[in-house]
């Protein structure tokens, strides 16, 4: 279960959101400049609401109040960028070991991500040498290595063709069912939004808008 409830006030927009979802897949919908990213990034812990509180499975990750901030290496989450973010004079194999924990190193977890994944063939090669799809199938690999209790996904697919786009969210169903992966997806593609999420909080403005099962919001998409 993650609780959200944050205020944070920018130049240009006052952000006010709360909800409260299972741990299972959520998307976070709405237009450019909705917050979707800011309110990943208080999540993460790479930004400070002005207010506010965030839980995890029971665990308080920031409680304004209180004056409690874990911080981001202590949260366990995992982020993956739009860009992927990768180390460009790394290998593929020394990225995805980057930051992973101590158990995953060299044992059957890694063999596993790189399966699911379809890394293996990749392993040796250093960034500039893969596509958008495989970088971002990386990222991914990089992130889920760290041993993350969530996934915290901004807009992974936006910039891809639609091949590799395609590709890459199947394998995100793959994480979802065949690991169990809790994720929190950015997104402004409803098709990507059905494809992977249970449940839509809908961003509008700084705060949300609705909140509903993925069904819901699928029929809605049909209407407009
Ligand atoms: N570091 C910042 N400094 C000042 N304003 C910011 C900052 N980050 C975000 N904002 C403001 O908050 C708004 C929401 O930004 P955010 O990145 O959370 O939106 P988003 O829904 O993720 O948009 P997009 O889909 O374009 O990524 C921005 O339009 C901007 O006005």
């Amino acid at each position: 279960m993650i609780e959200v409830a944050l205020r944070h006030a920018f130049s240009d927009l006052a952000i006010d959101v709360a909800f409260r979802a299972p741990a299972r897949v959520l998307a976070l919908f709405g237009d450019s400049g909705a917050g979707k990213t800011t309110v990943l990034n208080a999540i993460a812990g790479l930004l400070e609401p002005a207010a506010g509180r965030i839980v995890l499975d029971g665990q308080v990750l920031f409680d304004r109040a209180a004056g409690l901030s874990v911080p981001v290496s202590r949260r366990q989450i995992g982020y993956v960028f739009q860009d992927g973010r990768l180390f460009p004079h790394m290998s593929v194999r020394a990225n995805l070991l980057y930051g992973a924990r101590a158990r995953h190193r060299s044992g059957t977890e890694l063999d596993r991500i790189v399966e699911l994944l379809d890394l293996a063939a990749l392993l040796a090669r250093e960034p500039a040498h893969l596509s958008g799809g495989e970088r971002q199938r990386v990222a991914i690999g990089r992130a889920l290595l760290s041993g993350p209790r969530i996934l915290l996904l901004d807009e992974p697919l936006t910039g891809l063709h639609r091949e590799a786009r395609d590709q890459v969210l199947d394998h995100l169903v793959r994480l979802k069912i065949e690991l169990g992966m809790a994720m929190i997806l950015v997104s402004h593609q409803p098709a990507e939004v059905i494809a992977l999420a249970d449940d839509v909080v809908l961003l509008q403005s700084g705060t949300v808008a609705d909140h509903l099962p993925v069904d819901g919001f699928a029929r809605r998409q049909v209407r407009r």
